[in-house]
């Protein structure tokens, strides 16, 4: 929870100067006043506020309460479902989500978990205010707090990906890049890590601006059993270290010490019980028991076929108020900044990101005595 009395000393207001990673951007606070919105409520502040670690919590997933699963409370005769993909993806019209009832948001959960990704057009939930964003993401689990980043003065759940159109921070960024692709899972250095996450469209470009994402349970499935059986065992050291690092460095606001959790490289889903791959570019640090270039060469491996597998894979493109939830469990993600481009005109985005915490990641493998966490809050 977050404590009201900053402990650590009073750190700049600033931002870094070049985003650590390109989905959470760099907005200049002083200017951003100026910066024209349709929702100045959402512009992203940085409050010094301090936050304690994660204590494990225990963590039903609302899925697993749906007896009936044609989904009756979420699904009515009116609802309109196409799926965007075979696989995975599926945009639903004429649902309001801020009209769902507890059984309505547990039938949610499990569409969430068997189609992973879920895009719902014309939300009236995005002009409801963040009191009842919040409230409705509480349903699905605990808030996180980000350690770095843009978040909203008296709601410190809330994460704020805006872009006014100013082309030099991506320019900055493609110094050192070769695009702003940057595939990841969200906060996977948690104890607990996000199980349902909500993006929210507030304001975005007519074209472009899409969100990506890969489904690990299905890419695994495409791996031999010689792999697999490999895989299956292997321990992953998840960091926010060198994150926290590069926002200490660069004069950004912190919130939070850094994490390092060992999770299972492969999870068990707890809804669909399909082996995922639990993995990103961004936070592994170590595979327990491997060298150094070993750890690389798995992960280069696999990350390769994540990113390059199209038929695992969909495409959201926004269109107005739309919210889109996904399962952080069996994808990985990242936003499309291709809007900023001089044929295009440089246009705004604004998106809202609410987490909902998840289960302790389940492992393929027998866990040791010590590895369960017995104790929760
Ligand atoms: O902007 C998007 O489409 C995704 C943002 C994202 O992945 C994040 O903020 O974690
Ligand atoms: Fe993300």
């Amino acid at each position: 929870m977050p404590s009201s009395a900053p402990r650590r000393p009073k750190q700049p207001k600033k931002q870094e100067p070049i985003s650590y990673d390109i989905n959470i951007p760099y907005v200049d606070v002083d200017k951003q006043s100026k910066i024209s919105t349709k929702y100045p409520q959402y512009l992203p502040s940085w409050d010094p506020i301090w936050f304690e670690p994660l204590q494990p919590f225990e963590y039903e997933d609302p899925a697993l309460r749906v007896r009936n699963k044609s989904k009756p409370n979420l699904l009515p005769p009116t609802a309109k479902v196409s799926h965007i993909q075979p696989s995975l993806g599926t945009i639903v019209e004429n649902v309001q989500l801020s009209d769902l009832s507890a059984a309505g948001r547990d039938e949610l959960a499990l569409l969430i978990s068997e189609r992973k990704v879920v895009a719902f057009p014309d939300q009236d939930l995005i002009d409801a205010g963040p009191d009842a964003q919040e409230s409705f993401m509480r349903h699905f689990g605990k808030p996180n707090y980000q350690p770095v980043s843009g978040s909203m003065t008296d709601h410190p759940a809330f994460h704020i990906i805006h872009r006014d159109g100013n082309r030099d921070e991506i320019a900055r960024f493609l110094q050192q890049r070769t695009t702003t692709t940057l595939w990841h899972q969200d906060v996977s250095y948690e104890i607990q890590p996000p199980g349902y996450v909500m993006l929210g469209l507030l304001q975005g470009p007519e074209v472009g601006g899409d969100t990506v994402f890969a489904a690990t349970d299905l890419a695994y499935k495409r791996l031999s059993p010689a792999v697999t059986a490999f895989l299956d065992g292997l321990k992953v050291t998840h960091s926010s270290a060198k994150m926290i690092a590069h926002a200490r460095l660069t004069g950004g606001l912190v919130r939070k010490d850094p994490v390092d959790t060992v999770h299972p490289l492969i999870r068990v889903h707890p809804v669909t019980g399909e082996k995922c791959m639990f993995l990103n570019g961004e936070f592994i640090t170590r595979i327990d028991g491997l060298k150094d270039s070993e750890t690389k060469w798995v992960l280069d491996f696999l990350m390769n076929h994540l990113v390059t597998g199209h038929d695992f894979q969909v495409r959201v493109r926004w269109q107005p108020r739309t919210i889109v939830m996904f399962d952080n469990r069996s994808t990985i993600h990242s936003a499309i900044v291709d809007y900023l481009d001089d044929d295009y005109g440089a246009k705004a985005r604004h998106i809202f990101r609410l987490i909902a915490l998840g289960e302790k990641p389940i492992p393929v493998y027998e866990e040791d005595e010590d590895e369960k966490d017995e104790e929760f809050e």
